[in-house]
């Protein structure tokens, strides 16, 4: 039922004017970063570095991937926890979301090194066009992260550099590029109602709709597609961090088009201990939170048997 209110994911644009640091500009802008984050624990965000034609090609360049053969796919595996590998598709088993989803990961296309490992895997004899792409992307998904996390971190008065700095050594990033098959029956909730692990997660998608985000009143709300601008979603690694200030997001992939979807998602995974800042702790927010040790808590979330879970990080670090 809907509480009456029209829901709208605040678009926040980081035109060369708004990412001058410590600009005016800039100081407004972490605001809204900060406003959405606590309303939505989500953004829409647009960058003047990213065009059409870099949309057009890395939607290009993912759907080259998939139409490879399964078992050149197949050789993307990974033996940590989470999604790092290939993960087919099922066109065997009853019509639900197995039989529909594939996706790969890809680890740090961000270096040169990350792009063209993954590409000499796919293609033996080489695939230029598909490392430049897959690097040129992900190196521009990657600096939208680091602007977000600065923005965060300067609203939330942590202005600590060093602290910045390590936080920013200690990440690393995984792409995964899923294919959702074009739907023959009625609609397929293909992916559950979760929250991503990480600080953020940067997702980009070709026009078919179907991802959701759950509103803070528990109202699901449609994303619309746009090729000019990626969703920033907040992870419960920011949510603990933040103290709480902050909810991850929830969100799902319900499939009702009869129309291929294809969308890039970039997940940050913090290597080592990270503490609630002393910033964000006082009377009205006593802590909340034990150190989070980021990849045990990925490791502890992958032992979960389904996605169809609540946010766990309270049950793994909270106070
Ligand atoms: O494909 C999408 O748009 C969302 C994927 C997702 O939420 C996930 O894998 O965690
Ligand atoms: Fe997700």
């Amino acid at each position: 039922m809907g509480s009456g209110i029209e829901y709208k994911i605040p678009v926040i644009n980081f035109s060369e004017e708004n990412l001058k640091p410590a600009s005016d500009s800039w100081i407004l802008t972490s605001k809204q970063v900060r406003y959405a984050l606590e309303e939505y624990g989500c953004f829409e965000v647009t960058y003047h570095k990213f065009t059409l034609q870099l949309h057009n090609s890395i939607f290009g360049a993912t759907k080259e991937f998939f139409d490879l053969p399964k078992e050149t796919k197949m050789q993307k595996t990974s033996d940590r926890p989470g999604a790092f590998g290939y993960v087919a598709a099922n066109p065997a088993a009853p019509y639900n979301k197995s039989t529909i989803c594939e996706s790969t990961g890809i680890d740090d296309p961000t270096t040169v090194e990350g792009a063209v490992y993954f590409t000499n895997i796919m293609w033996p004899q080489g695939n230029d066009s598909f490392g430049e792409t897959l690097h040129s992307f992900s190196k521009l998904v990657a600096e939208l992260y680091e602007t977000s996390v600065r923005m965060v971190f300067e609203s939330y008065g942590v202005n600590d550099q060093g602290l910045f700095d390590s936080f920013k050594e200690s990440t690393f990033h995984l792409f995964r590029l899923f294919k959702y098959k074009a739907l023959q029956t009625n609609e397929v909730d293909v992916l559950g109602a979760h929250t991503d692990c990480g600080f953020f997660s940067i997702l980009h998608q070709n026009e078919v709709k179907g991802l959701q985000i759950k509103t803070k009143d528990g109202q699901w709300i449609d994303v619309k597609p746009s090729p000019s601008s990626f969703l920033v979603l907040a992870g419960d690694v920011l949510m603990a961090w933040s103290n709480d200030r902050v909810h991850s997001c929830e969100h799902n992939v319900i499939m009702k088009e009869n129309k291929d979807r294809y969308s890039i998602v970039l997940f940050s995974f913090i290597k080592g201990v990270i503490h609630v800042p002393e910033e964000l702790v006082d009377e009205e927010h006593p802590l909340r939170y034990k150190p989070i040790d980021c990849m045990g808590y990925e490791v502890f979330r992958s032992s979960k048997e389904s996605r169809k879970f609540a946010c766990l990080i309270k049950d793994f670090c909270g106070v």
